[in-house]
């Protein structure tokens, strides 16, 4: 489409029309097409009743993503890192150059040779978060989800919330916007059931066909095979009407590169499953912290370190970026957004449970539904593999020495180095 063909569309017509389309104008006084499109610096919409959003979203800062300017005010205690790092008491020889040391972690401050296991910290106050879009897919698997696009006031990431459910609704989206028309809510998604060829109201769905969404709670024959535990959450949560969340962060190379060594793309196609069988819905809100924080190029960097003989903690500890350098405030913002601030949190993470209640416990846990890798319950489909293996173990064992003790019975310590809640399993898996 031209330049003049793309104007033309939104183009201020007597006729009340928008060219180039067969439909009539609406037969509200309102007209359907919108006078003067606004486009915010970054090209998203951003007018109307949040104007304290507007203001902070056009004037953003730098990602204040990570949370580890903490590492600098509280050093690990020696006693700790000797812990973490090996019975000799050593860090890790750096093997980088100095003309290879990477900057830093990115919005973080350098943070010196090592860096701790230290709880995230919440931060003081919530970020401001702004839905700009949403729009219905159609899925490979007939579930129907809302793609949800944010925007907000510490970051320029477009961060993510995937609802599953016809529930759910986004606050700021619903907002009206001055000025704005019935077609510029519609094309923003501000609208309710479905849209149709012809639909001139967002309010009102007057479609002929239902507008339920498909979700396939409703089909036992498309019920697939499933955990013992995941199915037993399911279905005890079946009469139950708050809905399952996911704060997923972004994984490059488990979600679109195949990757075996960690189970990321596992994890969100098993949360994905459960929320399109459950009837109170979902919710994955997709954080872009790649790499647990430290972005795909550091990531990448420590898979090398790694296939030298280093685990995941080590190897970001290496290359000089906390073991874990991601926050979850924006989690915290979008789900208040959505209105589900008593959730079900699907994670073995207990640091992903205290940081996403938020700072004055704005979100309520009021359930951790496991995960557990499909492998480890004898469940095709899983990630298999040498390196995810070690993964996995890296969470779960090193914890012995994270922790300084070992559970005596059988299996493993329960909380491990990365905080996880998570048991080996006994045969070795
Ligand atoms: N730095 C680093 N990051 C990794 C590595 N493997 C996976 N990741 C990242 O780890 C993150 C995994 O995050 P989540 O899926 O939220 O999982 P989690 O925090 O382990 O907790 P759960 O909720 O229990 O799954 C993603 O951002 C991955 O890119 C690695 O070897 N090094």
């Amino acid at each position: 489409m031209s330049g003049t063909e793309a104007t033309r569309s939104f183009d201020t017509s007597s006729s009340g029309l928008v060219s180039g389309s067969p439909e009539k104008g609406s037969s509200d006084s309102t007209p359907i097409y919108s006078p003067k499109p606004k486009i915010a610096g970054n090209g998203y919409h951003f007018s109307g009743s949040n104007s304290s959003i507007d203001q902070s979203m056009n004037s953003i800062t730098p990602p204040a993503h990570a949370s580890p300017t903490l590492l600098a005010l509280n050093p690990m205690p020696r006693s700790d890192l000797t812990m973490l790092l090996g019975a000799e008491g050593q860090v890790p020889p750096s093997i980088l150059t100095p003309a290879f040391t990477p900057p830093t972690t990115p919005s973080t401050p350098l943070i010196g040779p090592v860096a701790s296991k230290i709880p995230p910290k919440l931060m003081q106050e919530l970020p401001k978060v702004n839905c700009v879009v949403r729009a219905r897919i159609p899925t490979t698997t007939g579930t129907e989800i809302f793609l949800h696009l944010y925007q907000n006031n510490i970051d320029n990431k477009e961060h993510l919330a995937i609802v599953f459910g016809n529930k759910i609704r986004s606050k700021s989206l619903d907002a009206p916007r001055e000025g704005e028309t019935e077609l510029d809510r519609m094309i923003r998604g501000a609208y309710t059931g479905r849209l149709f060829p012809g639909r001139t109201s967002s309010r009102v769905d007057d479609s002929p066909m239902p507008s339920r969404v498909p979700s396939r709670a409703a089909s036992s024959t498309a019920l697939p095979k499933m955990a013992s535990t995941a199915k037993l959450a399911t279905l005890e949560s079946s009469t139950r009407t708050v809905p399952l969340v996911r704060i997923h962060s972004e994984c490059y190379t488990g979600e679109i590169a195949w990757s075996a060594r960690c189970d990321c793309g596992e994890q969100l196609d098993e949360a994905a499953r459960l929320m399109s069988l459950d009837p109170a819905g979902g919710v994955v809100v997709y954080l872009r912290q790649e790499g647990r924080g430290i972005g795909l190029g550091e990531k990448l960097k420590a898979y090398n370190l790694q296939d030298l003989g280093n685990d995941t903690v080590q190897a970001n500890l290496m290359l000089r970026h906390p073991a874990d350098a991601r926050s979850y405030g924006l989690a915290t913002a979008i789900l208040m957004d959505l209105e589900s601030v008593n959730v079900r949190l699907l994670t073995n993470n207990p640091d992903k449970i205290a940081a996403v209640e938020g700072p004055g416990k704005e979100v309520k846990v009021v359930e951790r539904v496991p995960m557990i890798p499909l492998a480890w319950q004898n469940l095709k489909g899983g990630v298999t593999g040498k390196e995810v293996g070690d993964y996995l173990r890296t969470k779960v064992c090193v914890s012995s020495l994270r922790w300084g003790k070992r559970r005596e019975t059988d299996g493993w310590e329960q909380v491990t180095q990365m905080g996880h809640l998570l048991d080996l399993p006994t045969d070795g898996n």
